[in-house]
């Protein structure tokens, strides 16, 4: 695996690095060796999928809070989506400033993403399948989300012709700045 360090402290593209042969190839994705010595954490409790009928699907941006700071580790098993990372780890030099990188089945690049790090994404395909390993439990009780039009935040996203998103994702209060 290739460790690509990202501009947000502790987020990470890591790509694959394929064994070929005939058949095809075989390539390593996660290790907790390799992880740790980068700094990250590969103990992954939880594995989920979504499922993503449209392009246009906008689903984010969500963190969870307190015990329940998750790291994640997201790739694309099919279709293509522009993922979104935002920073709300008020400590550090990037608070509130996002990232974005296109994710998907055919450059199968997969991002970690530190606790404290807000995710979200934007399907640019049909059929969008992506994959989840989180490294604390689901708890609705310390779910969050922030808006991913906030202007506070100017979250760049590509022109979409007619968003589906949840009534959730598209009411989440607006960022209140401290003063
Ligand atoms: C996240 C999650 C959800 N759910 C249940 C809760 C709802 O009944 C249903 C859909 O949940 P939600 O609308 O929050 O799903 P997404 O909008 O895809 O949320 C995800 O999207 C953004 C981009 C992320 O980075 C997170 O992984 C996650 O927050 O699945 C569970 O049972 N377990 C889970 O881990």
């Amino acid at each position: 695996m290739i460790f690509h360090p990202l501009p947000l402290a502790g987020a990470f593209l890591i790509e694959p690095e394929p064994i070929r042969d005939q058949r095809g190839f075989f390539a390593r994705t996660v290790c907790r060796k390799e992880f740790a010595e980068h700094g990250l954490n590969a103990e992954f409790v939880q594995q989920s999928l979504s499922w993503n009928e449209q392009q246009g699907t906008l689903r984010g941006m969500h963190y969870q809070v307190q015990e329940r700071k998750e790291a994640k580790l997201v790739r694309v098993a099919a279709g293509s989506i522009y993922d979104v990372l935002l920073d709300l780890r008020d400590q550090e030099s990037t608070y509130l400033q996002w990232y974005s990188v296109e994710l998907s089945a055919i450059n199968r690049m997969h991002i970690y993403i530190p606790p404290g790090v807000a995710h979200g994404f934007l399907t640019l395909s049909d059929h969008c399948e992506v994959i989840y390993q989180m490294t604390a439990f689901y708890d609705p009780t310390a779910a969050r989300g922030v808006r991913w039009d906030d202007p506070v935040f100017g979250i760049e996203w590509p022109q979409a012709v007619d968003l589906l998103m949840s009534a959730q994702d598209k009411s989440w209060p607006l960022w209140v700045r401290e003063s």
